[in-house]
């Protein structure tokens, strides 16, 4: 690992090498334990960039978030799809996308992504929507009484269906509902061992998800997609994208396909469960959003009793300040994600204040802005889930400082530039829509008194879940 930085004209020296104790290991295990305290201790010791040996690799941490501009926009040199490849061709089982085998499949896929934006967008929410009520409708339309539940359960259960039939769409013939939560209890069950297998763990050492992962991936073959309507276009022109290409059989296929269902729920069901949870805990949190979302719907003339149609447009959906403040504040409580890049050839990082990382080809550079969710000086009680956070004056609030200076990036739970989520929109809106038809359909509290806590299995791999369950109950709401 050739790496150094040059401070002003001529003072160069190595960036400082944190070496665990455990041959090969490296710093693994304090990392896997609490990344983030493990940073911060080392930040304290080092400075803001750093160099850790992870299991075998060198990453250099850029902990300053006025530094993360110079990586992000170095997205030539420092590239993210190869590492994300390597990462979700074994994890989802199909072979890597840039093995030379498949030339243009990265650009097809990536080009239908602007499928998750603008107009299409609105088309795909407005489904989502309709989804949601009918899913709402259904399940717990007879609640009349109080329902107890578990609440990430409850979560799961929903938005793992709405965003199915929402984005793949559903057998008409089958009992949808019972395919669907057959095929939601397979995903649970991979997804507790998803982790480990983005740690590079062999899954054959993971029990049964081998097996699992291969029932998963069997449900998208043609023979099963075929049968399913009311699908979006995102998935149709993915479908017709990998058709193209004759090298990829059934299997591999699939396996994109299941790739994306992951993508698409496996952040969004815990952020959901964390937004509604902080929520309840917060009754002055769900009196305001509760109000603002009454508002809404009395000034547009909508019925918020069960059977009646809520019809919200984006800008509707983007005017919620509230609401999307209480969002983005579970949103940097509970998001983990590292944003990881590779030096595509040998060159010189230019960072603030004369600053130089001279980089070797194959370096990792590591962002990891859960510190700067948590970072004091920025947010002031960070532990504190303060749901207005997020407003100023009534408005959304833009501006958030650190020493005195504007901070150009201030929440990433969606990631970076180049890795940035495409999904990002629709998550937003996905969450929005949930939270919509929970507060003003019924009275929700929790029946248990428990904290909740962070599980830090996935540090780093995206949103956080839940330690444990809680129970909460919820009734319609007397108009
Ligand atoms: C709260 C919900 C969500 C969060 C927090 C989230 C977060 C992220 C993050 C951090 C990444 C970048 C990963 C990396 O840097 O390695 C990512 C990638 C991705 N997300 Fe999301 N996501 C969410 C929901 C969604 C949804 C609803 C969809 C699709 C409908 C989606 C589709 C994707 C895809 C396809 C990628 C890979 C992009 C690529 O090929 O570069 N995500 N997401």
């Amino acid at each position: 690992m050739n790496l150094f930085i040059s401070h002003a004209v001529t003072k160069l020296y190595q960036p400082p090498l944190v070496n665990g104790w455990i041959p090969f290991l490296g710093e693994a295990l304090s990392f896997k334990k609490d990344a983030s305290k493990f940073l911060l201790s080392q930040q304290r010791k080092h400075g803001d960039v750093f160099t850790v040996h992870v299991a075998g690799r060198y990453v250099t941490f850029i902990m300053d978030p006025f530094q993360y501009t110079y990586v992000i926009r170095n997205s030539r040199q420092l590239e993210f799809h190869e590492f994300a490849d390597a990462m979700a061709s074994r994890t989802f089982d199909y072979p890597r996308v840039s093995n030379g085998n498949f030339p243009n499949l990265k650009e097809d896929l990536h080009k239908i992504y602007q499928l998750l934006q603008g107009k299409p967008l609105d088309i795909l929410s407005d489904h989502m929507m309709e989804n949601l009520q009918g899913i709402f409708e259904w399940k717990f339309s007879q609640a009349t009484d109080w329902e107890t539940e578990k609440m990430y359960k409850f979560c799961c259960s929903v938005i793992f269906e709405a965003s199915f039939i929402t984005l793949y769409g559903r057998d008409p013939d089958a009992d949808g509902h019972k395919v669907i939560s057959e095929i939601r209890d397979k995903f649970t069950k991979f997804d507790a061992s998803f982790p480990y297998l983005a740690a590079n763990i062999p899954i054959e050492l993971l029990g049964a998800t081998k097996e699992i992962r291969k029932e998963l991936i069997h449900n998208f073959f043609p023979n099963n997609m075929r049968k399913w309507l009311g699908g979006s276009e995102v998935i149709q022109a993915r479908k017709d994208t990998l058709e193209k290409y004759e090298l990829l059989g059934d299997y591999d296929k699939a396996a994109h396909h299941f790739a994306f269902l992951w993508a698409s729920v496996g952040n969004t069901i815990p952020a959901t469960f964390w937004a509604m949870y902080y929520l309840l805990r917060h009754p002055e949190a769900l009196a305001a959003v509760r109000d603002e979302i009454d508002h809404l719907l009395q000034s547009t003339g909508q019925k918020k009793g069960p059977g009646c149609n809520i019809h919200l447009t984006r800008e509707q959906l983007d005017n919620l300040a509230y609401l999307e403040s209480a969002l983005n504040e579970s949103l940097r409580m509970c998001s983990s994600s590292m944003n990881i890049r590779i030096a595509q050839e040998d060159f010189i990082l230019k960072l603030e204040g004369n600053q130089e990382v001279s980089l070797r080809k194959g370096d990792w550079i590591a962002l990891y802005p859960q510190i700067l969710h948590m970072d004091p000086e920025v947010y002031e009680d960070p532990k504190e889930y303060k749901f207005d956070r997020y407003i100023e004056n009534g408005k959304k609030k833009t501006a958030f400082y650190k020493k005195g200076r504007k901070l150009k990036y201030f929440l990433m739970p969606f990631g970076s530039g180049i890795s940035m989520c495409p999904g990002r929109f629709l998550a937003m809106n996905e969450m929005k829509l949930f939270l919509i038809l929970s507060l003003a359909r019924f009275d929700i509290e929790l029946v248990e008194e428990k904290q909740v806590g962070l599980d830090k299995g996935r540090m780093g791999l995206g949103i956080l879940l839940p330690d444990s369950d809680i129970a909460f109950h919820y009734k319609l709401r007397s108009l």
